[in-house]
């Protein structure tokens, strides 16, 4: 089978729960009746937390830019971008799980926190991310932590609103180390992949930086950002496609709970609203999976993709790009099988979720339950993740249960 390999390249308004410290006969009585009902059903915009994060995000698009030719004049780099990208590519360390974490992983994690902590001060802060900084406290970590700390205050040598001249290692292993928080079901945490797909980074393919915020247990609001992706569609159906946008890259998804999704470029343009693929004929639909072997069993989601009659070949990327490209109609189908063993991580998949639900489609896991993000910093699932529209949910559920059935009565 021939495989498309990509390189370089409101609704009704949110309600909160009523109010517990009203008693409940009040809540009915004829003595107050619209005002308690009015102050117990105040919408939550999340309108600070989505710039917060945005802000964020489109730093760290700029700074991490493939070709960062045209956007010097903002003022963003001491270096020309191709260097910068080098050295960004240059400096590869291994975590204990045998990953690989570069610079680019830690400065992005210490821009993010740095950012929101003081984008919203007057919120309590709790973020769930990836790295720590257990490898850059070690003597053989100096060199590193020095680059990253440089890496950091170029990023943010233009926030003179942030009130700190410059930004010491130790500031940004605090930073770093701020992302600590176990998640669960009370309260507001944030969630945060500095640079989802390092393996893709490092290849001049896809990655992304994912955040997201949890409210009780569930996701809000997720920014998705994708450098290298393409504006036009990277898939068959080209519907957002136009001249100009053949050639450019850089691709901020965005999404709030019942208000939608949201593509934005670099260039400035008002974001557009995006929405997951209409197709319902499964052999017309194409489907993604991870482009690197050792995160997805192909050959489960090729037996799926033959039950279903699907005709095309897989198109493999790395990174939640695989959402934010789904979210916006370049193809039907994410499959994600990982191998026994491995357990998802919330980071890999909150902010990437709700810009596909938010477009309209469908995330669960394989036996179709929705995910949840309530149980800490591990997502608790069944076998795998699938994504589609509503209208291939049903027949795609039931060609994952018979090749996983197929699957489990070979071995
Ligand atoms: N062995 C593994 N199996 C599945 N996913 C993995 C594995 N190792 C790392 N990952 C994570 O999977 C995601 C990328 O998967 P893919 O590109 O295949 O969709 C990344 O979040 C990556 O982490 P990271 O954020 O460190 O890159
Ligand atoms: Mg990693
Ligand atoms: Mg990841
Ligand atoms: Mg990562």
């Amino acid at each position: 089978m021939a495989i498309n390999c990509l390189r370089g390249v409101p609704r009704t308004p949110f309600l909160s729960k009523p109010n517990s410290l009203i008693p409940p006969p009040l809540l009915f009585s004829r003595r107050a009746p619209l005002v308690v009902t009015a102050a117990a059903f105040t919408p939550m915009s999340y309108d600070k937390e989505l710039a917060a994060a945005k802000k964020a995000a489109f730093k760290l698009m700029f700074l991490l830019y493939a070709d960062f030719g045209g956007l010097s004049v903002l003022g963003f780099f001491s270096l020309t971008g191709k260097v910068q990208k080098a050295l960004l590519q240059s400096d590869v360390h291994s975590k204990s799980d045998k990953s690989p974490v570069t610079v680019a992983d830690y400065g992005s994690q210490a821009v993010v926190s740095f950012i929101l902590e003081k984008e919203l001060p007057t919120e309590s802060f709790s973020l769930v991310a990836e790295e720590d900084s257990g490898d850059l406290r070690k003597e053989s970590g100096q060199e590193t932590l020095k680059r990253i700390t440089k890496l950091v205050n170029d990023t943010l040598v233009n926030e003179e609103a942030y009130a700190i001249a410059t930004f010491s290692m130790e500031d940004v292993l605090r930073a770093i180390d701020n992302g600590k928080s176990e998640g669960g079901s009370s309260g507001r945490h944030w969630v945060l992949d500095p640079i989802d797909g390092t393996k893709g980074f490092l290849r001049g393919d896809q990655y992304a930086i994912a955040l997201a915020l949890l409210n009780e247990g569930k996701v809000v609001l997720g920014v998705l950002a994708c450098p290298n992706l393409p504006l036009a569609s990277i898939g068959g159906n080209n519907q957002h496609s136009s001249e100009s946008s053949h050639d450019k890259v850089g691709c901020l998804f965005f999404a709030k709970v019942d208000e939608g999704t949201y593509m934005q470029s670099l260039d400035g343009s008002s974001p557009v609203k995006v929405h997951v693929s209409a197709i319902e004929n499964p052999e017309e639909a194409s489907f993604f999976e991870s482009f690197e072997a050792a995160h997805s069993l192909h050959d489960l989601s090729s037996s799926i993709a033959k039950k279903l009659g699907v005709k095309a070949p897989p198109v493999r990327i790395d990174s939640q790009a695989k959402y934010g490209a789904l979210s916006r109609g370049d193809g039907d189908i994410y499959l994600r099988f990982p191998h026994k063993g491995y357990r998802e991580k919330i980071w890999d998949h909150a902010a990437g979720s709700i810009v596909v639900t938010e477009a309209g489609g469908v995330v669960t896991d394989a036996a179709g339950n929705p995910l949840d993000f309530s149980k800490g910093k591990y997502l608790d699932l069944d076998t795998g993740i699938i994504v589609t529209n509503q209208k291939l949910m049903p027949s795609l559920l039931k060609a994952v249960r018979a090749s996983i059935e197929e699957k489990v009565s070979s071995l």
